[in-house]
């Protein structure tokens, strides 16, 4: 997909909503355990009660590969649906990846081509020749972390190396990389002040932002500071979305929150106008 196309469904949709898939079966309703694939009936489900409300959808990979083959198989089950029934939706395979040159191009190979990611998160910090083969594919999106949502950001990624805090040399570095139009960066909602700054070095670049409802992020402060014309901010919740209901209501539930979420987006927007 290409960016174009994801900030066409964003006015469309009056939403820069992106509902992460973290499918958990300790968390989903007891009731689906019956059911041959508990995980793709739960996905399928909030899927289809949330589809109109947001323009993306994050799965967790560690979500799926925690349950083997049978969550590999959920997994390829839902980006499949998410791709034949909703092909407006940009995806994110949030993985986490990045290796050796020849590893990543396999990396990029299973998410990309195989199971037909729009885009994929990835780690920066093998640096260059890890990020550039994910960068060689068209439109498709490499999502870098830059400075992530967990308290544990503090440990390396604010340091400065040759005066400049790590996250900063990331976005900076990167932007030099082949291939960068194709990406995006991670920035948590925790870290909504660093935002001025980061726009700064990416001033139109989409950020993906996780980190709004279960761990405390506000959704307001990210659009004052992250959003640019080209609106560049897609907003993550998980937890916050898919539990909040582990009753028979789980998916009307999830919607309710979404809207919540969605209805804050629209009024964001109404600012670009
Ligand atoms: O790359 C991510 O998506 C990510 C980066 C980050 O800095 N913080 C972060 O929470 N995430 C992911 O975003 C999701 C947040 O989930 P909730 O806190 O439940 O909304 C999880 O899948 C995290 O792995």
């Amino acid at each position: 997909m290409t960016t174009q196309e994801l900030v066409a469904q964003i006015h469309k949709k009056q939403s820069f909503l992106c509902i992460g898939l973290d499918t958990d079966l300790e968390k989903i309703p007891a009731f689906l355990l019956e059911e041959e694939d508990p995980i793709f009936a739960f996905n399928k489900a909030i899927i289809d009660a949330t589809h109109d409300l947001c323009v993306s959808y994050k799965p967790n990979i560690a979500f799926y590969e925690a349950y083997g083959v049978q969550g590999w198989s959920a997994l390829r089950k839902t980006i499949k649906y998410l791709n034949k029934e909703y092909p407006e939706i940009f995806t994110i395979a949030d993985a986490k990846r990045g290796d050796i040159g020849n590893t990543s191009t396999r990396y990029a190979k299973a998410f990309f081509e195989d199971l037909n990611f729009d885009s994929i998160t990835i780690a920066p910090y093998m640096g260059r020749d890890s990020v550039e083969p994910f960068l060689q594919f068209k439109d498709k999106h490499t999502i870098l972390l830059a400075l992530t949502s967990n308290q544990g950001a503090f440990d390396f990624q604010i340091k400065k190396v040759d005066g400049n805090e790590l996250y900063k040399e990331v976005l900076s570095v990167s932007t030099t990389y082949e291939g960068a139009e194709n990406l995006m960066y991670v920035v948590g909602a925790t870290k909504a002040e660093y935002l001025k700054e980061i726009r700064e070095i990416v001033p139109e670049s989409f950020l993906l932002v996780p980190g709004v409802g279960a761990q405390g992020g506000s959704l307001e402060d990210v659009c004052k500071y992250g959003m640019t014309k080209g609106v560049g901010l897609l907003i993550n919740s998980s937890r916050g979305i898919i539990y909040a209901s582990n009753q028979e209501d789980f998916a009307s539930a999830a919607r309710i929150n979404a809207k919540k979420l969605q209805v804050s987006m629209e009024k964001e927007l109404e600012r670009l106008n």
